[in-house]
């Protein structure tokens, strides 16, 4: 009774606190770059679709004016092509670009101008503003939709643009000589829900978007160490291997092995040697420059990528993460487990497109794995850079024990 009373109250507090920061989550990633690029991928088709469906309904409404004047109908055929001409523009504007400033400028401007001349044909039609408000209610619904692919903001901002200028549109000098208080009835009960109903929209896209981002992000992610996984490694490091060639930049390749990991597991356990993994990671995380890629590659395997870094230079870099790695024992409190001291063995290539010949990321790491393989053979705790006989001495050993070549390893 005491325990509940006692806990009772703090839970609608918490839940404050967590729907609060949910909006706050959700403000500021509408903001990001990268939330609007996603968003107006996703949407950008669809947008510029419905954009030219509308285009084709606007002339269609031709058929209506007759319905409702046959008389006078024709006289509104030249405001029918225009407003279908102006959702024409939005439309390619959309498609070039959803976040260009002609798109957002079309996106403010286009929905205005179609009311203005939507205006003026009802002006012209005998009863035409008795089935005015009809038309500005139908309008009113229909735009949330072509809006998906642009900001809550803008899309916020033209929904009260276009339910507030019918009734400042006589300043302009265009009248629908419209009942104002049944427009306003009318918009007073529409604009609420229109407008729930598109910030709903907005969270419902924000929650696929954030489930995305973690899916992607477990994709990428090694589950143990938070570093890059190989597959991203092997997809990011063709990408900077490229783009160095491409500069004409030398990158180089670390490639490191924990020496003795067997005993590790076998002495202490598998869960020791996680820890012990994780270590190693934390380690190269706190080594690495920002442009460098450090991924997992493999069980006690890892990775790191040097952007603009000569071969020595990279030898330099592994030397130093080698020197870390061996004056940083790992500390397993409240086990029986003494202070843990590693080594690693790391081999180093690099891909000098001086050389004529520019490397991709396979030969990369097969003569890196080439150079750990020499540390290892050296008595491990030591950094080898790659020479070019390892490769002649890897297919002698091949051809000599029967077995393949050890590339890709
Ligand atoms: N705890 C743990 N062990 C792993 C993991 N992945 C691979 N291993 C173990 O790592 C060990 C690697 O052993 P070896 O390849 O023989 O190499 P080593 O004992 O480090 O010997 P050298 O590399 O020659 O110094 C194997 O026993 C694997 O079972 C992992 O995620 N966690």
């Amino acid at each position: 009774m005491s325990r509940q009373g006692k806990h009772g109250p703090e839970r609608p507090q918490d839940n404050h606190t967590e729907l609060w920061q949910l909006w706050r989550e959700f403000a500021i990633t509408l903001r990001t770059p990268d939330y609007r690029l996603a968003k107006a991928q996703d949407f950008g088709v669809f947008t510029t679709g419905a954009l030219l469906i509308t285009a084709v309904f606007v002339l269609l409404n031709i058929a209506w004016d007759y319905a409702i004047d046959p008389v006078n109908a024709h006289q509104a055929i030249g405001h029918r092509l225009f407003q279908s001409a102006a959702v024409l523009v939005w439309a390619i504007a959309t498609w070039c670009h959803v976040h260009s400033w002609p798109a957002r400028l079309a996106t403010i401007l286009v929905p205005l101008m179609v009311q203005v001349s939507f205006i003026e044909v009802l002006s012209l039609l005998d009863n035409g503003n008795a089935f005015g408000i009809g038309g500005f209610l139908y309008f009113f619904i229909f735009v949330p939709f072509l809006l998906l692919a642009q900001s809550l903001r803008l899309s916020l901002l033209v929904l009260a643009l276009i339910t507030v200028f019918p009734l400042f549109a006589p300043t302009f000098g265009v009248s629908a000589d419209l009942d104002r208080e049944i427009y306003l009835a009318y918009m007073l009960i529409s604009f609420p829900p229109v407008v729930a109903l598109r910030i709903f929209f907005e969270y419902l896209y924000w929650g696929l978007y954030r489930y995305r981002r973690q899916i992607e992000h477990h994709a990428n992610t090694d589950g143990m160490t938070r570093l890059l996984n190989r597959r991203r490694f092997l997809l990011e490091g063709t990408k900077l291997l490229a783009d160095a060639r491409h500069r004409n930049q030398t990158a180089s390749l670390v490639f490191i092995d924990i020496d003795h990991f067997k005993t590790i597991n076998d002495t202490y356990g598998h869960h020791i040697g996680d820890i012990a993994i994780d270590h190693l990671a934390e380690i190269m995380r706190q080594c690495a420059r920002s442009g460098d890629l450090v991924a997992r590659y493999g069980g006690e395997e890892f990775m790191v990528l040097l952007p603009s870094t000569e071969l020595g230079l990279a030898k330099e870099v592994a030397q130093r993460l080698r020197r870390t790695v061996a004056s940083t024992p790992l500390n397993v409190p409240e086990t029986d487990v003494p202070d843990l001291e590693l080594t690693i063995s790391a081999g180093v290539a690099s891909n000098n497109p001086q050389d004529g010949k520019p490397h991709d990321i396979d030969v990369l790491i097969h003569n890196a794995d080439l150079a750990v393989y020499a540390a290892k053979r050296g008595g491990r705790n030591r950094v080898v850079r790659f020479e070019r006989d390892m490769n002649t001495q890897d297919q002698h050993d091949s051809r000599a024990d029967g077995t393949p070549s050890s590339a890709g390893n």
